[in-house]
């Protein structure tokens, strides 16, 4: 029986990163858990609809989302676009999947298992519908891409992909997970960008156009955009002003003193040197226009746009950390 206050939900993708070594033990303790009314597991993003509605059927109020960064976005978006809950649920992320981004700044953090144990304490705990964890607010980006709609919370071009395929290739095949594998993937990224070599080193041209102002072009040796805060180990690259949820920051392949300003701006302190005129550009906006020539990495998916791409910001989505 759940508490009261609380009706937890939970909706797995047990192909994940972690919940592919560990699916198993986390159903036996969310099957044992009496704070969780159910558990819904997908095979594929096409299930998502369906276990919303049976979820919502059961009026859950909080919803577990136990995947990766790719899961995340595929039922959130499911969610805001469906209209199976009459109010949206609160949600909270396990860190089930491979990098664990958006679990690392509005989920749970540390490893799926003892994750699994803090929710079921948690939902199970008679004082816990009071004191409801800690609750944040996110909104999710709206791409229209390619003649298809997608949702994220990151996106990146540039270096990035480059970082992306190495850590696909090196890091993560060989059992490297969550902050770990993007921790050395962008040490390798920025030591091959130093080194101009040309599988780290790859620019994307892209022209940008930011709540209706003028169009930007750029050769960007680096493009990030996101409506998280902290992206993996701790990076807050972002520095705009104004209330947009969209944050972008874009690097110039003609800019000065990379790694010093790097540096900096990973550990969210610009300084005076990541200027604009020095080919370092950060906003934050509510709708974007972009075309960008070569491949994007969406959540962690690596994706070719075709045509010009249109970012939106959803409405926010509440989130609870525990
Ligand atoms: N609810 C779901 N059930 C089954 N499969 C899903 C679901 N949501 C997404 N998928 C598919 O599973 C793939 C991998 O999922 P996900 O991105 O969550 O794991 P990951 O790649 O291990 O983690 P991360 O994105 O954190 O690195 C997605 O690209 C998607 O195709």
């Amino acid at each position: 029986m759940s508490r009261p206050g609380a009706r937890v939900g939970v909706i797995s993708n047990p192909t994940s990163g972690h919940n592919r070594d560990h699916f198993g033990a986390v159903e036996t303790t969310l099957a044992c858990c009496p704070g969780v009314i159910q558990h819904a597991v997908t095979a594929t993003p096409a299930d998502i609809p369906a276990a919303l509605a049976r979820l919502a059927d059961s009026r859950v109020d909080t919803l577990v989302v136990n995947g990766g960064d790719g899961t995340v976005a595929a039922v959130l978006g499911a969610m805001l676009e469906g209209a199976a809950f009459p109010r949206p649920p609160a949600v909270i992320i396990l860190p089930a999947g491979t990098a664990n981004m958006t679990a690392g700044d509005v989920g749970v953090r540390g490893r799926l298992r003892p994750a699994v144990a803090r929710l079921c304490r948690w939902a199970t705990s008679p004082a816990a519908g009071q004191s409801a964890g800690e609750r944040t607010q996110r909104c999710l980006m709206r791409l229209d891409m390619n003649g298809t709609r997608h949702y994220g919370m990151f996106l990146g071009a540039g270096a990035i992909i480059g970082g992306t395929e190495f850590a696909h290739r090196e890091i993560h095949a060989r059992g490297v997970r969550d902050d770990a594998s993007l921790a050395l993937s962008t040490l390798r990224t920025v030591w091959g960008v130093l080194r101009q070599d040309p599988a780290f080193s790859r620019c994307s041209r892209v022209s940008i156009r930011s709540d209706g102002a003028a169009v930007r072009e750029h050769d960007a040796l680096i493009l990030a955009l996101s409506t998280l805060q902290r992206l993996s180990f701790g990076m807050r690259p972002f520095w705009g002003e104004g209330d947009g949820p969209l944050r972008l920051t874009v690097v110039d392949r003609e800019c000065r003193r990379f790694l010093p300003n790097f540096i900096r701006i990973i550990a969210g302190r610009p300084g005076r040197g990541a200027r604009p005129e020095r080919g370092y550009h950060s906003t934050n906006a509510t709708e974007l226009h972009m075309d960008i020539a070569g491949p994007i990495n969406l959540d962690g998916e690596v994706l070719t746009p075709t045509g010009p791409l249109v970012v939106a910001a959803t409405a926010p989505v509440t989130f609870l950390r525990l």
